[in-house]
């Protein structure tokens, strides 16, 4: 279901945490004229101040009823942990035609902090969450482009308007990002296996090479392969410590299925067995290269770098 494109310009949009999505997006809206105003709001005065001088935001947001006056959209953009506290405090100054969306990477948990801080409120809460990013953060990584053909997928509340709703995606689609809809269930279960788990191992590899004696040696002949696997261990760890506990409950079961593909592996190595190593890479060979023909190639990287 794909939203009609609205290009009438909205008046203010205020961006909680403008590091790399919520100053990405601002970026894109800039770019495409989308907006006259971009108030921004920080936790850290020295990524405000960064964000008013790369030009990202137009109006840096101390007084909260100020920034939220008059808002058509605030986006949160902090990591997941901090939607509550931000929720809380938007609540007491959201007017009724201000929409609020995010950009977290899990939903449930979301959507539950939204319930709980903006109770009467709730049908304003749109969540939704883009499928691009970078292992960069903060505002000095955000970029125009980092949305062009990517998805954007919107766990819709049964509350929630279709006005609101087409705000959302005809915004995020002037961004260059194509809507989807999923529930906040299926959307956790999904990005457990093929975003969550992938950031957790990568991680888990470096961490675990640093305790190994002659980790240095180690670290010194590794190559483009290694590279490529632990790209991701260079992103944010508050913000992968927050989605791994918001979505620990999908993110233990893909891991206990990987364990048991790893027991596998160790038993087929402790038993010499080739035949069961090149029936799972051989598997894993075409279900990649049917990944990345078919749905990968569908939307390549920006030029400067991203997913
Ligand atoms: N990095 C990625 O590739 C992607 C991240 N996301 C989600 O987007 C959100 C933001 O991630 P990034 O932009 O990558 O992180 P980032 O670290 O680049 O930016 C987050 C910003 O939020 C600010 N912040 C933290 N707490 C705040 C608070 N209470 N109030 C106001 N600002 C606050 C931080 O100071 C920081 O500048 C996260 O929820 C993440 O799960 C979604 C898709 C991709
Ligand atoms: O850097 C990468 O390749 C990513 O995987 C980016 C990413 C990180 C978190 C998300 O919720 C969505 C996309």
């Amino acid at each position: 279901m794909l939203a009609h494109t609205n290009t009438q310009q909205l008046t203010k949009v205020v961006i909680f945490g403008v590091g790399l999505i919520g100053g990405s997006f601002a970026l894109a809206l800039k770019k495409q004229a989308a907006v006259k105003q971009i108030v921004g709001v920080e936790r850290n005065q020295n990524a405000l101040e960064r964000a008013l001088g790369l030009g990202i935001i137009d109006v840096a947001g101390a007084d909260l009823a100020a920034a939220l006056d008059g808002a058509d959209l605030v986006l949160i953009a902090a990591p997941v942990a901090q939607t509550e506290a931000i929720l809380r405090a938007i609540y007491p100054h959201l007017q009724a035609q201000t929409i609020v969306t995010d950009a977290g990477s899990t939903k449930a948990d979301v959507v539950e902090a939204a319930r709980r801080a903006l109770e009467d409120k709730i049908s304003q809460f749109v969540p939704a969450h883009p499928i691009a990013g970078r292992e960069s953060n903060g505002p000095d990584a955000a970029i125009a482009n980092l949305y062009q053909g990517k998805k954007l997928v919107i766990t819709a509340l049964p509350e929630n308007s279709p006005s609101a709703l087409n705000l959302v995606a005809n915004t995020w689609q002037r961004c260059g990002a194509v809507p989807y809809y999923l529930n906040p269930a299926e959307h956790d279960q999904v990005f457990a296996a093929v975003s969550h788990l992938p950031h957790l191992l990568a991680y888990a590899l470096v961490d675990q090479i640093t305790e190994q004696p002659q980790a240095e040696l180690r670290f010194q002949y590794a190559a483009s392969g290694f590279r490529d696997f632990t790209r991701i261990a260079g992103s944010s760890p508050e913000m992968w410590r927050d989605i791994s506990l918001a979505n620990r409950a999908a993110l233990l079961v893909e891991l206990t299925h990987y364990q048991a593909q790893l027991q596998r592996i160790s038993n087929a190595l402790q038993h010499s067995d080739g035949e069961q190593l090149l029936a799972i890479f051989s598997n894993a060979q075409a279900a990649r290269q049917r990944w990345s023909q078919s749905i990968e190639s569908a939307e390549p990287p920006p030029k400067e770098g991203g997913d």
